[in-house]
């Protein structure tokens, strides 16, 4: 998907909401556990039809899926063919953190790009230039580098002062310099919101990752303070919140009160915009 395409999508839908595709079968509701064969696949379609007009992308955590083995794998598969083919225009997100040598980084790329057909995939960086840019190399494809995250260890590296600044500025100066940089994205934690105005100065339009609002604690209007820009550049992200809100039957339409919750907040932030 290109860039233009987010925007508008934003835009008609007064959302820029990602809903995180976290399924865990310790907390979906029983009865799917009990009546599905696929349980998997029938709670994340059910959540996907509940809420696909109320958010622009979704963001499935590969650790979600790689814990179950082969049926994981085959729910993953499932749910990416059902995306792309009944809704086309959403921006999906392979959470898989991956990030090797380049030779291995293209096999990655080649597995959530070509294989599962993501839009896009999050990528760390510790690991440097040759590592990044094998993903960069895909059409339309873009690559979401772990810039400063929600997590509390990310003082343990990431804002360490090094030769001048912290280690996650040195990551958006330096990840700039990569060839076809315009495809790159960030991550940025909700829980680190006042950060954002340091990270516009480096990287002014790029779209951010924004995820830890809800069960993480971050503000949304926090985020938006700091970090929107003219087109938006922010995918901001809940997971639990929104997938749980129900154990039980109604589970699907609760995460859509949840979601609608949210893309009513943003429709406020958006207008100010205007
Ligand atoms: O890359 C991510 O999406 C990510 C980065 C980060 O800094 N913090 C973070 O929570 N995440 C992911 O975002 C999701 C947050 O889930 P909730 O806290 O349930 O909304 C999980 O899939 C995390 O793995």
């Amino acid at each position: 998907m290109k860039i233009e395409e987010l925007v508008s999508q934003i835009k008609l839908k007064k959302s820029f909401l990602c809903i995180g595709l976290d399924t865990d079968l310790d907390k979906i509701p029983k009865h799917l556990l009990d009546h599905e064969e696929d349980p998997i696949f029938s709670f994340n379609k059910a959540i996907i039809d509940a809420t696909h007009d109320l958010c622009v992308a979704y963001k499935p955590n590969i650790a979600f899926y790689e814990a179950y083995g082969l049926e994981g794998w085959k729910a993953l598969e499932r749910t990416m063919e059902y995306l792309n083919e009944i809704y086309p225009d959403i921006f999906t997100i392979a959470d898989a953190k991956r990030g090797d040598i380049g030779n291995t980084s293209t096999r990655y790329a080649k597995a959530f790009f070509e294989a599962l057909n993501f839009d896009s995939i999050t990528i760390a960086p510790y690991m440097g230039r040759d590592s990044v840019e094998p993903f960069l190399e895909f059409e339309n494809k873009h690559t979401i580098l772990l810039a400063l995250t929600s997590n509390q260890g990310a003082f343990d590296f990431q804002t360490k002062n090094i030769g001048g600044h912290e280690l996650y500025k040195e990551v958006l100066e330096r990840s700039k310099t990569y060839k076809n940089s315009e495809k790159l994205m960030y991550v940025i934690g909700a829980t680190k919101a006042s950060y954002l105005e340091e990270v516009r100065q480096i990287v002014p339009e790029s779209f951010l990752l924004v995820p830890g609002v809800g069960a993480q604690g971050g503000s949304l209007q926090e985020v938006c303070k700091y970090g929107i820009t003219k087109d938006v550049g922010l995918l901001v992200n809940s997971s639990r919140g929104i997938l749980y809100a129900s154990q039980g039957k109604d589970f699907a339409p609760m995460a859509r009160s949840k979601a609608k919750s949210m893309q009513e907040q943003m429709e406020i932030e958006l207008a100010k915009l205007n």
